[in-house]
């Protein structure tokens, strides 16, 4: 069957459209035909001015056929045009530096801190890799096969159907009522600080994943949760992180060195210093307030610019959210 574009759909018709084509091989293959491309080259996005290039239909590539049927589906714009990823990995021979279309080929840690909308980029790579890295069947080790959107591998012999993976990932901003707590790991970038994370583990509620983070983390009890926002993360692996805040009694962090490098309360006054801060900064400590925090597409970096009006009794909470 295939599935005629309308010139602009409502959301409900694109979700409607986006369902058939990951189910039906042949709309699939015919969409690709007028959708665009999104384009990686060992898994780092081709970007130009900051944003992802989506512009490349697979006619601009000017590739075989064959390359193009390795796109996996992504979404469809409410235009109606469907946009596919597309790894160009060593079949080009071209190296991360390589320019296409007039867009750059960017390690994605990099890109994201200068992307404005990485949720495309995240999304692409995370598919792709998922496919590099799901080709056989864990019960036969037997090759398995995709669908031509990508949403789903099944081994021939076994029967059995894989779909993408995400590890549930909870994440707080601990309050004591006036300050904040920020930690973090050895592997961070140096001056960075985050709020706890941790994943859950099999069985676990995520409150009851939350708890255990910040005992294990920085032997705290929490006493109040409250859900703020989720978001897929692409780092190391692709995780499902759902972000929370939590508050605690004043009371001392007994930090787990095997976790983490350092935890530290922060004022406001150092939360908003640290807001002002848009790069990595060369020499993080030299200057206040000594730490930075994710970049502004972070679920953490939300977390953090909330706390103020979502904890702190003192800022009036008619005033809008920065974002
Ligand atoms: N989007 C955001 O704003 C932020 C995202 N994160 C992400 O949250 C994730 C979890 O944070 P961590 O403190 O590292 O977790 P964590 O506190 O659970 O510690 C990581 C350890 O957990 C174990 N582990 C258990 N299940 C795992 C799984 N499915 N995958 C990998 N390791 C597993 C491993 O031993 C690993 O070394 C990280 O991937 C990190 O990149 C962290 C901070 C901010
Ligand atoms: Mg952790």
């Amino acid at each position: 069957m295939v599935v005629a574009l309308a010139p602009c759909l409502s959301r409900v018709v694109s979700f409607r459209y986006l369902m058939t084509l990951k189910e039906d091989d042949e709309a699939c293959r015919h969409a690709l035909k007028s959708g665009t491309l999104l384009l990686y080259h060992e898994l780092a996005p081709l970007l130009r001015q900051s944003r992802p290039l989506f512009a490349v239909t697979n006619v601009e590539l000017g590739k075989g056929k064959e390359l193009i049927r390795e796109a996996v589906l992504l979404g469809c714009r409410e235009t109606g045009v469907p946009q596919f990823a597309l790894d160009v990995g060593e079949s080009t021979a071209q190296n991360r530096n390589t320019q296409l279309c007039n867009g750059v080929f960017t390690d994605l840690r990099k890109a994201f801190f200068l992307l404005t909308e990485p949720e495309a980029s995240l999304a692409g790579q995370a598919l792709l890799r998922w496919h590099q890295t799901h080709g056989f069947c864990s019960a036969t080790g037997q090759p398995t096969v995709r669908n031509q959107s990508g949403s789903q591998r099944v081994c021939p012999n076994s029967g059995v159907t894989y779909y993408p993976q995400m590890a549930p990932v909870v994440i707080v901003l601990v309050s004591d009522g006036s300050r904040c707590l920020l930690a973090r790991q050895r592997s961070f970038p140096t001056g960075m600080y985050s709020a706890l994370a941790g994943f859950c583990d099999l069985g676990e509620t995520l409150e009851e994943a939350l708890r255990r983070e910040l005992a294990e983390e920085v032997g705290l009890e929490a006493e109040d949760l409250r859900y703020s926002a989720s978001q897929h993360w692409p780092f190391p692996q692709s995780s499902f992180m759902v972000a929370c805040h939590a508050t605690v009694s004043p009371h001392k962090t007994q930090v787990s060195g095997a976790e983490l490098e350092d935890a530290r309360w922060c004022s406001l006054e150092e939360i908003q210093a640290a807001l002002t801060i848009r790069k990595p900064p060369h020499n993080p400590e030299a200057q206040p307030p000594g730490f930075w925090i994710p970049p502004a597409y972070a679920v953490a970096n939300r977390l953090i610019q909330e706390w103020p009006f979502v904890i702190l009794p003192v800022v009036p909470s008619s005033k809008p959210y920065p974002w």
